[in-house]
C-alpha cells in the first residue's frame, strides 16, 4: 500500500497555505509532519481524511480497498478529542464504531488496552485531558483501518500512555499498516520526517 501526494497545495480562508507539496508513505512506515505554529501540518492531515479539499495536486492510496475511498480507509485523531461529554466511555466509543461502520472489535477489550476499563461507566466529561486521548485512542483498535492520521496523539499522555501508544502504533505498522503525524515533539516510534513550511 502506498499513500502519495503529488504537488497538493492547500488555501484558507482565501490564504494558501502550501503548495507544491509532494510526500508518500508505504506500508509498516510512520510519517512525522513537522515544520512551525501555522505551516499546514493539521490542514494537511485534513486534506488526506477528505475534510477539506486541495486547491490543487492529488492524493492516492494505491494497494488498498478498492471498494472504498481513502477517506475511508483513515482514521482521522484530531488535537482535540471528539467526545461528547454527557455520553458514558464505553457510548463515546460505541457511537464512533456505528459512525465510522465495518467490523467492530472488542470495545471493552479497547478500553482495557488503553487503561479505561475502570471508567467504562463514567461520563466523559469527568475524564482527565490524559484519559480523554485514551478514550481517543480506542477509537483506532474498535475499528480497523490501514491509515492513521494523528494530529499531536501523545498530547497529554503520561510516560506510561506514551509507551503503551508507542506499543500500538508498532503492533499497527507491523500488520502492514501506515501512520502520518503532526508533532511537535517525539513521536516515540521510527518515522520519517516530513518538513512543510520550512524550517520551523
Ligand atoms: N477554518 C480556517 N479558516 C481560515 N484559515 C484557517 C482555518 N483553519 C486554519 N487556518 C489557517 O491555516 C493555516 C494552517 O493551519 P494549521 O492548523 O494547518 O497549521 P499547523 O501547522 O497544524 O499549526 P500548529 O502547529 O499551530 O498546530 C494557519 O495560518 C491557520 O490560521
Amino acid at each position: 500500500m502506498r499513500l502519495s501526494g503529488r504537488g497538493v497545495a492547500c488555501v484558507r480562508g482565501g490564504r494558501e497555505v502550501f503548495s507544491g507539496l509532494d510526500f508518500e508513505a508505504i506500508s509498516g512506515e510512520a510519517v512525522a509532519v513537522v515544520g512551525r505554529n501555522g505551516a499546514g501540518k493539521t490542514s494537511l492531515l485534513r486534506l488526506i481524511a477528505g475534510l477539506l479539499v486541495p486547491a490543487g495536486g492529488t492524493i492516492a492510496l494505491d494497494g488498498g480497498d478498492t471498494e472504498l475511498t481513502l477517506p475511508e480507509q483513515c482514521h482521522y485523531l484530531g488535537h482535540r478529542d471528539a467526545l461528547k461529554p454527557a455520553l458514558s466511555v464505553a457510548e463515546n466509543l460505541s457511537f464512533w464504531a456505528d459512525f465510522l461502520g465495518g467490523e467492530r472489535r472488542d470495545a471493552t477489550e479497547s478500553l482495557a488496552t488503553v487503561g479505561l476499563d475502570h471508567a467504562t461507566h463514567l461520563p466523559a466529561g469527568f475524564l482527565s485531558a490524559g484519559q480523554r486521548r485514551r478514550l481517543s485512542l480506542a477509537r483506532l483498535l474498535t475499528v480497523r483501518r490501514p491509515v492513521w492520521l494523528l494530529d499531536e496523539p501523545t498530547n497529554a499522555l503520561d510516560v506510561a500512555g506514551q509507551d503503551m501508544f508507542g506499543g500500538l502504533m508498532r503492533e499497527h505498522l507491523g500488520r502492514g499498516g501506515m501512520i502520518i503525524a503532526a508533532t511537535h515533539g517525539p513521536l516515540g516510534i521510527e518515522a520519517r520526517e516530513l518538513r512543510i513550511g520550512g524550517t520551523a
